[in-house]
């Protein structure tokens, strides 16, 4: 019998994906939820008393998410108030689908969700967005306006914070797309914990902090996770996501991973070792370097979201859909 490398007590029933070792399944549980513990405490995500927003898609990532942190927060008394926010993009055969998963974890954890859709704050949904555009672009509109929907969503639950499941290979490939675009001023901010949305990167920030408490957490151990503890969540993929140059990411990267699996989070350290880097130089640099004005940040004319523009970026989308010439802003 092969016994647990971390109690050596139990007979070892799995090779831990981040970091090879064999253990047994109360060890994973164990290992698997005190990493998340650090992560949030060392980043010092949360205060006593925050009212949090898990924003929940009924996928693993953010159903995980909604689990382990209802755990914690009792197990570690956080102290948080914790509500689940969905968003409804409005797509047939998928959201509807997933969002009846959340409506179960909502029983399941007991905590009290918001719903809020596209077609309510925009009067499109994706699929008609579809119908009219196609799928090449889809995505740009669905980025934008899911990020202006969960801080909307947000505003209306008066949480002081939002944590959404992005994970250490969604992280990691992101390090890696930006690389391979020669992004840097993305790639010095991809790999920051904590953002607050806007619109620009030099606006000050103004929005309801966002995090990842999986930042650390490899995908094939929450995936693990779920299947051991039988969660509830549904696992379709978005069926108009084509995202191309982020699937040449993932696949290059689980590639690294197969050869050594402590590639993710090497690739992770590296992009907060050029963010550090950068900071540094930003710094030495300052005396007599002609500093770039701050943006002026203000509100949308139409809808009063934030914006260093006389219109946010979903209303400029909106603007271009209502006219039915959409190609002509993603271009
Ligand atoms: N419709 C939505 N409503 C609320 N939150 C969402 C929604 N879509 C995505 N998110 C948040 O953004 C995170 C990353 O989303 P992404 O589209 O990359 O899905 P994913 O990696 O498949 O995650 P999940 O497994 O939770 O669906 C999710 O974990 C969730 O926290």
């Amino acid at each position: 019998m092969k016994v647990c490398q971390l109690c050596s007590v139990q007979r070892a029933q799995l090779k831990r994906p981040k970091t090879g070792q064999s253990i047994c399944k109360q060890c994973f549980y164990a290992v698997f939820e005190y990493e998340i513990h650090c992560t949030i405490v060392d980043n010092k995500l949360f205060k006593r008393g925050d009212r949090v927003a898990i924003a929940a898609s009924g996928g693993k990532d953010s159903t995980v998410l909604a689990h382990t942190m209802t755990l914690l927060n009792k197990r570690y008394d956080y102290g948080l108030d914790l509500v689940l926010l969905s968003i409804d993009e409005g797509i047939a055969g998928y959201r509807d689908d997933s969002l009846e998963t959340v409506k179960r974890n909502q029983t399941q954890y007991e905590l009290p969700l918001l719903i809020v859709s596209y077609e309510e704050l925009y009067g499109w949904s994706m699929d008609k967005i579809v119908a009219q555009i196609g799928t090449k672009n889809n995505c740009t509109f669905c980025g934008v306006f899911r990020r202006q929907a969960l801080d909307r969503g947000a505003s209306r639950l008066g949480v002081d914070h939002i944590v959404t499941g992005h994970n250490a290979d969604d992280v990691a490939e992101t390090v890696l797309m930006n690389l391979f675009r020669g992004d840097f001023a993305r790639l010095k901010r991809c790999t920051q914990i904590t953002t607050q949305s806007t619109e620009t990167a030099d606006a000050a920030p103004l929005t309801i902090p966002r995090s990842k408490p999986f930042k650390y957490t490899y995908e094939k151990e929450i995936v693990m996770y779920a299947y051991f503890l039988n969660l509830d969540y549904f696992s379709t993929e978005c069926t108009y996501s084509v995202e191309a140059y982020r699937g040449y990411a993932r696949v290059f990267l689980k590639d690294l991973e197969k050869v050594r699996a402590a590639a993710i989070m090497d690739i992770i350290h590296s992009g907060e070792a050029y963010q550090a880097q950068e900071g540094l130089e930003d710094r030495a640099s300052a005396p007599g370097k002609q500093k770039k004005p701050a943006q002026k940040q203000g509100n949308c004319e139409r809808c009063g979201y934030i914006s260093s523009q006389k219109l946010c970026k979903a209303c400029v989308l909106l603007e271009t859909l209502n006219r039915g010439q959409p190609a002509v802003t993603i271009g």
